[in-house]
Parts: structure tokens; sequence; C-alpha cells
């Protein structure tokens, strides 16, 4: 039985009259307690709201997620990152970013828009895993396609995109916009990849001088990118009919940067290879293919006789082939030219740190005078002369046992390959022979290792627009 107290009148009090004879006392303990309810919900929730010593706790504040898918012209890669509100990387799951990758690129099917735009659809799906459900509708899903699809022509390039563009539009649950589906112009890759790589390095918002310069060697395209001081950007040349402008102005961490970048479209490794065998091979064969190797070259749609002499390979024959290739004495309206009559840029503390990436650091694995499961490794131009020469003189069944990792297809070019990563560096870019340089396949940043290539630089764009 339920028992109340009673009330003068007889009737037993309820919990009603119970509040309103202790209202008075209620109201004091209440009040102060509302107020700072009031005030703690009112308060801006900036991002130094969650600042210990410095630095914005990731856990407080909005994430942002960014999925770039990089269209290279020898594969089709996904980047998914996440960045708090102080444009930190942060985890997601156990790494700190989703990386995967796929072969061939989408160029490969030039002649069928519809199969390339399919062959990233598993990529799609890896990303959609790791970008929690009601974050994806405002998730950016960027694709820059690279010198495979540049080289292909506007059309063929176009179609693909537009396949892909439908892609996303019917497939993905992303934030999708058309003109975020495009071929990247080369000084647009050349500019991401710099600032990714000096992003992990914790370089930006430095002066310019503290910067590191940035060569990426891709399989058709080579970009150089490094920071110049204000005055020299202002005596860039102006760049000839067609070209894209020698620099480009950034502002990021509240620092402005005027970055010389110059990508040389048919200077990738693999373009090169065709390149060399056009410069060389007046007699119907050439001199950089390993002794004993008969067929011919295919890169982009042609074909290119590359049967070795019969005396085999000779280091410094292909050497001069390289040199010409390059077009190293070609007339240098400026300054001082790198190769193929284009400005070098002055050169300057910001291009005295150089970190070399993709195909550097792949061959140099190979050739095994890298670690293969390393980050980083520091080498001059020299260990790539001291490689070729030795790649040189084998033939093609001798280097086969004595490259392992190098695939079948790729052993009648390892003298070939070396022989121009060292004719670019100190022919094409004036690196010294004995100069020591960092090559890089991923950079090391909070206690995990992120790829070091360009769409993280354009996930920092996204992010912070
Ligand atoms: O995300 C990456 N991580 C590590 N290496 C990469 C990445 N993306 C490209 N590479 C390197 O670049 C090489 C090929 O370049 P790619 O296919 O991107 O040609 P492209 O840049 O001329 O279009 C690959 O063999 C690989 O070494
Ligand atoms: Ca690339």
């Amino acid at each position: 039985m339920r028992r109340y107290s009673a009330l003068p009148g007889g009737r037993p009090e309820t919990l009603a009259d119970r509040v309103h004879r202790y209202r008075g006392v209620l109201l004091v303990i209440l009040a102060p307690l509302a107020l700072v309810s009031l005030v703690l919900l009112l308060m801006p929730r900036s991002p130094a709201a969650g600042r210990r010593w410095g630095r914005v706790d990731s856990t407080v504040g909005p994430k942002k997620y960014a999925v770039i898918f990089d269209a290279g012209s020898s594969g089709s890669r996904v980047h998914v990152f996440c960045f708090d509100a102080n444009l930190d990387l942060v985890h997601i799951g156990d790494d700190i970013e989703l990386f995967v990758q796929k072969k061939p690129g989408l160029s490969a099917y030039a002649n069928d828009p519809q199969d390339a735009a399919k062959s990233i659809v598993s990529l799609l799906e890896d990303a959609k895993r790791v970008v929690p459900a009601e974050l994806r509708d405002q998730t950016p899903v960027r694709v820059g396609a690279t010198a495979g699809l540049r080289a292909l022509g506007t059309e063929k390039s176009e179609q693909i995109l537009q396949a892909v563009r439908d892609l996303l539009r019917e497939k993905s649950s992303f934030k999708n916009q058309p003109d975020w589906v495009t071929v990247l112009d080369g000084t647009q890759e050349g500019a991401y990849e710099w600032v990714t790589i000096n992003y992990l390095l914790g370089k930006l918002g430095k002066t310019f001088a503290d910067t590191v310069g940035v060569v990426d060697l891709g399989g058709g395209s080579v970009q150089m990118a490094y920071a110049i001081a204000e005055n020299d950007a202002g005596k860039a040349p102006k760049p000839s009919e067609g070209e894209d402008s020698y620099v480009k102005k950034l502002f990021l961490k509240g620092t402005t940067y005027y970055l010389y970048v110059h990508s040389y479209l048919h200077y990738g490794l693999l373009a090169a290879r065709a390149e060399i065998l056009k410069a060389g091979n007046s007699k119907g064969y050439s001199y950089c293919t390993l002794e004993g190797h008969q067929g011919q070259y295919k890169y982009g749609g042609d074909t290119f006789e590359a049967s070795a002499s019969s005396s085999g390979a000779s280091y410094s024959k292909c050497r001069a082939n390289a040199v010409k290739a390059l077009k190293v004495d070609e007339a240098c309206t400026h300054m001082k030219c790198s190769f193929g009559g284009i400005w070098n840029g002055g050169g300057g503390a910001g291009q005295k740190n150089l970190f070399v990436a993709s195909f550097f650091f792949d061959r140099a694995a190979e050739a095994g005078f890298v670690n293969p499961n390393a980050a980083v490794a520091k080498v001059k131009p020299s260990d790539f002369e001291k490689a070729a020469k030795r790649a040189c003189k084998l033939n093609v069944r001798d280097a086969q046992a004595a490259y392992p990792d190098v695939r079948k297809g790729n052993i009648p070019y390892i003298c070939m390959d070396l022989v121009y990563q060292y004719t670019l560096l100190v022919d094409g870019f004036g690196v010294g022979s004995n100069q020591e340089m960092t090559l890089v396949k991923k950079v090391p940043y909070s206690n995990a290792f992120v790829e070091a290539a360009w769409p993280l630089g354009s996930a920092i764009e996204v992010a912070s627009s």
C-alpha cells in the first residue's frame, strides 16, 4: 500500500503538492545549474576547445575525408585520407591512409571507355568501406589522370573520363562533380607531389629555403618541382606557346611559396624507352637492350625495334643515345636550361635537398642497391651509374638470375632504364654525380607511412577549401 503524508484538509500530499511547497528551495538549486548548461551550449566549438600543448586533439571537431583516384599511366590507385580540424592526417582504422592499386591504367582501355570505368569499380568499393556511411555524401571523390590519358589525346581521354563521371554519379555515394574528374596538367601534378612530400616532412609553413625539391619519375612523364625566392620568381621566363607557366604561387599553412615546376611529357621511364630507341637505332638494333634480346617495344600505340646488337648492350653507347633522346643540346633561350630548351628554374636553396620518387626507387630496389622494403633511402646518381655499368654487361639469361625481383618483360631494359635514370639526373637536371639525394616510396608520418604520391596534395587542397 502506498503511503502519503496528509495535508491540512486530510487529503494525502501528492508529488505536485510537494514540488509546490518546496518551489523556493528548488529554484535556488536549479537556476544556477540551468545557467551553466546554457553557457556551455552556446560556447563556440572552436578548434582551440581541444587544444593540448598547441595541437588540436584529433578526437575533437569535425573530421573530413577525401577520396582521390590516381589514374596513372601504368595503373589506377585509390587513396582515402582523413583530416582533423587542424588539417593533420588522422588514422583510418589501423592505417593512416587507405591505398589500393590495380593494373593496368585507364589508358589501356583506349577503345572501350565502359571497360575503363569498370576497371576502377573495385577501388571505389574499397574506398566506400572505410568512409563512415553518414559522411559519404559530404566526402568528395576526385579523379586525376596523368600521362597515360594525356598522351591518348583529347577525344579518347574525354570519352574515358565521361564514363568514369557516369560511374561515380550512378554507383558512388560520395560527393561528385563533373569537373572533379579530369586530366591533370603536368605542372598541377608536380605541384601536388611537392605539397605531399613537404607536408609529410613538416616543412609547410617554413621558409622556402627549408623546403625540399621533388622529382617524380612516372611511366609517361617526369616532374621537377622546388620552391624559389620571390624575386627569382619575378624573373622567370615566359613559357613558350602551349607550355604551362614555370612558376605557381601557392599559399600553405600561412606561407606563400613560389614553386618552380615543370612536367616533361614523353620522359617518364616507359615513354623514354621509346625516345631512346628512336634516338639510337638507325641500324635496326639498340645498344641499350641486353644481349640475346630479340623483339619490339610497344608504347602508346607505337612499335619500336628493340632487338639487341650482336655484341650486346654498351654502357657508353647507350648513354650517348640517352643524352641524344633528352635533347640536352637543344637551343636554350633562357638563362639556363635543363633539357629540351626548358628553363631549369635557376636552382637555389629549395632544390638543394632533393626527394626523388616513383620509378627511381623501384629500379634502385630491383638493381639491388636499395632495400625494397625501406620507405626512403639515401643514394647518389653515381649509384645508378655503377648499377648501369654492371647491368649493361649481362645477357638476358644472366640478368634474370642476377635480378630476381625484375619482372620478365623489364629484364631486356634494365641497362637502358638505369642509364636513363643516371642521364636524366646528371645531364638533364644537372644534379652532381656525387650529390646525395633521398629516394622515397613512402614518408614516415605519425607512427605510420604515407605513399609519396601526388594524391595527398590534391586531398589537402580539397580539405582546406
Ligand atoms: O602511390 C604511389 N605509391 C608509390 N609509388 C607510386 C605511386 N603512384 C605511382 N607510383 C610509382 O610511379 C610509377 C608509375 O607511374 P605512373 O603509372 O603513375 O605513371 P605517370 O605518373 O607517368 O602517369 C610506378 O611504377 C610506381 O613506382
Ligand atoms: Ca604518377
